[in-house]
């Protein structure tokens, strides 16, 4: 198998996660890439994980084969949490990324520095047919910066200063932000799940 379908119809994740896989020899399909139109699953749960597991069930129901999904967003302390599992629709319905990043630096005005902590947050499931779902969680630390720089990457990564960075996850390149960001994370954990379950390597949790 040298294909994977990621539950996703967002280009930002797609890229992230081809660019992921690539050193393994997978490309990675989205949503977007299959010819038959696939109907949008709604995120109905309260968590990162509900969210992730409606959206990789669903798809892989739907075509009869394992399928990958990933339900992420921004968690910042001084908002108690949000945006958390509503980063997509912060700003409302359709999504748009400016928007909502906006509406956070709005309000986080009074919020000086030191108090603008924040994290990613991705929870990736892998849902097998006649299976249980697998889900893994990845996290990536920082602070929220006090207006948006940087043109890579998507979402809210013009706002968003990852730990031992001086400068915002936009402004990373697309390998540093590989290294270091939520997906990664989540999708090493996954991986050596994988290895484990196909007996080719050792657990490390
Ligand atoms: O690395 C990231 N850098 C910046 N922002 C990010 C990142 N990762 C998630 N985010 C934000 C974007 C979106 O506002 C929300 C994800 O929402 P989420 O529902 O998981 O994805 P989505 O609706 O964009 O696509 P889909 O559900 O089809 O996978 O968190
Ligand atoms: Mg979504």
């Amino acid at each position: 198998m040298n294909e994977i379908i990621i539950a996703t119809k967002n280009r930002g994740k797609a890229k992230e996660y081809n660019q992921l896989f690539n050193e393994y020899g997978i490309t990675v399909k989205s949503l977007l890439d299959l010819s038959e139109e696939i109907p949008d699953v709604e995120e109905t749960g309260d968590t990162f994980k509900e969210n992730a597991r409606l959206k990789a069930e669903q798809i892989s129901r739907l075509l009869e084969i394992p399928v990958l999904a990933d339900d992420s967003g921004l968690v910042i302390d001084a908002l108690d949490g949000r945006p958390g599992v509503y980063s997509a629709r912060y700003a409302g319905e359709p999504t748009d990324d400016k928007k909502n990043y906006e509406k956070v630096l709005n309000e986080l005005t009074e919020v000086p520095s030191q108090s603008r902590t924040a994290r990613f947050v991705c929870v990736l499931a892998l849902a097998i047919p006649q299976g249980e779902t697998v889900f893994k969680e990845g996290f990536c630390e920082g602070i929220i910066a006090e207006s948006p720089v940087g043109g890579n990457g998507f979402g809210y990564d013009p706002i968003f200063i990852p730990e031992g960075f001086e400068k915002t996850m936009a402004q990373l390149e697309d390998e540093e932000k590989n290294k270091i960001s939520h997906r990664y994370h989540a999708l090493m954990k996954m991986k050596t799940w994988l290895n484990v379950k196909l007996g080719k390597g050792e657990s490390n949790e």
